[in-house]
């Protein structure tokens, strides 16, 4: 970790703030060893600010940037998270220990252990590079093995094995690929919002026309869905047809108990309170499912009567507000499993569903919330808990219900024939005003891993 004061040309940063104010190339930052650098790249989380930085000499480094809200001409303290890239002159050291390989490089001390390296070795016999697949049988590898020769030549880390086999491994990717590293790592890059920061950030719409033609429309687009949840598309005919068309422009569409592309109005067609003209809660849609769907679709083509605005709150927000205030309660919600389920019994529909998973879903390596099952309406017998977990369980509940609830969370919407709504499922949640008269909404679900699969061909930063 390398500590360095910075003086930061930009003032009035806060985190909240941070989201909406500061946007890649905003920001200019000058280090004490005199490196002028350049932000190509910025991302809020948490605490902290992601910038990829670029020196005038070409350098590139991503840091972390820790926050100082209370100071305005703010001295900040940075962290290197990932190695300096592009420079010919970085050195490495390696120590051989009883159980791994220590490696410093760019200032970062990783660990390999000696199975991994040989599971992972890119020469030709072991990996293909053709097919990105591995070759090795890992179930063949001495699990006592140690290299008998360890060299760093030429930027890569060269070891040879006891039976002669000799793996090169790039110094940069054994940074990028270290456990170090992907635990200083948000996988997502994200802005958090309430109403206030989602409204000053001004995002625009992306415009149909452009959207089906243009590659660089669908990557704007697509950055702006993956850093705050949601994104629209405007100017959309107004039809199942073209709703089926701009969604198939970033994913595979995910079939349902609900169809493929549905069309729902409230004529209690289905045994859910969707298709009535109720009021319906912040919740996030398919709790029930085992894997709820990733990304929700809404294009409302027709309302004659009033009321039937929809209802958006970005959940992480909520839950990292729960995090800093009580992190016990944000423990309990990430790791106790809850069940939903959909019972549907109606003339047309039998169906029943049940998923079980906790409200929180974290990633272990970097406590990065992924995914929130929040569905009071679809939340089952709560019975996977013990007794003594039950009424700390509620009042977790009732803390993050709280958060969700507060009214500079709620972004309020109203459809419109033309405005093409995505939603991510797992994070956002959406819910509706009631309302009078004829409304016909029609959609589809998507496939999560499809959509960043989409994100990542056109070179974004999705999941890595
Ligand atoms: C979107 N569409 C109207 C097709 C289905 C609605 C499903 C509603 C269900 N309670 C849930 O939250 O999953
Ligand atoms: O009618 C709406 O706007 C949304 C209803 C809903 O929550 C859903 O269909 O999942
Ligand atoms: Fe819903």
């Amino acid at each position: 970790m390398i500590n360095l004061g910075l003086s930061l040309y930009s003032k009035g940063i806060s985190p909240d703030k941070a989201c909406t104010k500061v946007s890649a190339g905003l920001l200019s930052l000058v280090c004490d060893c005199a490196v002028s650098v350049r932000v190509l790249e910025l991302h809020p989380f948490k605490f902290f600010l992601q910038l990829k930085l670029c020196s005038r000499s070409g350098m590139f480094a991503r840091l972390n940037v820790k926050l100082r809200p209370a100071l305005r001409q703010a001295q900040l303290s940075w962290r290197h998270r990932t190695q300096i890239r592009g420079r010919s002159d970085t050195s490495a050291t390696f120590h051989l220990h009883q159980d791994c390989l220590e490696l410093s490089y760019g200032g970062t001390p990783m660990r390999f252990n000696y199975v991994w390296l040989r599971d992972h070795c890119r020469s030709a016999a072991s990996y293909s590079s053709n097919t990105h697949q591995r070759n090795v049988d890992t179930g063949s590898i001495e699990l006592s093995i140690r290299p008998d020769r360890t060299t760093v030549e030429d930027g890569h880390l060269v070891l040879t094995w006891p039976d002669g086999h000799v793996s090169k491994y790039s110094l940069s990717w054994l940074a990028e690929n270290s456990y170090e590293v992907k635990k200083q790592s948000a996988v997502q890059p994200r802005i958090l919002w309430n109403s206030d920061i989602y409204k000053k950030a001004d995002m625009p719409s992306a415009k149909y026309n452009k959207f089906m033609s243009s590659d660089d429309e669908l990557k704007k687009f697509l950055q702006h869905y993956l850093q705050y949840g949601i994104a629209f598309v405007d100017d959309v005919p107004a039809t199942v047809e073209a709703t089926e068309e701009v969604t198939k422009r970033v994913s595979l569409i995910r079939e349902t108990t609900y169809g493929r592309m549905w069309c729902f109005t409230s004529d209690f067609s289905r045994g859910d309170s969707a298709y009535s003209q109720l009021a319906l809660d912040r919740h996030t849609d398919t709790s029930y499912f085992q894997e709820p769907c990733g990304i929700q679709v809404f294009h409302c083509l027709k309302h004659e009567g009033s009321g039937g605005r929809t209802l958006l709150v970005d959940g992480f927000y909520a839950a990292e507000k729960l995090r800093q205030k009580s992190p016990e309660n944000f423990e309990l919600l990430a790791t106790v499993p809850i069940r939903h389920e959909y019972i549907e019994e109606t003339e047309g529909h039998r169906n029943h569903i049940t998923g079980i998973g906790p409200v929180l879903n974290v990633y272990p390596w970097n406590n990065e919330v992924y995914l929130m099952r929040y569905n009071n309406y679809d939340r089952g017998v709560l019975n996977t808990v013990p007794h003594d977990t039950v009424q700390r369980w509620y009042v977790a509940h009732r803390e993050l219900t709280a958060e969700l609830r507060r009214p500079e969370n709620e972004l309020w919407v109203k459809l419109t024939p033309g405005k093409v709504i995505f939603v991510d499922n797992w994070r956002v949640l959406h819910g509706r005003e009631s309302f009078t008269g004829l409304r016909q909404i029609c959609g589809c679900y998507l496939t999560r891993d499809d959509i960043i699969n989409t994100a990542r061909c056109l070179g974004l930063q999705a999941l890595s």
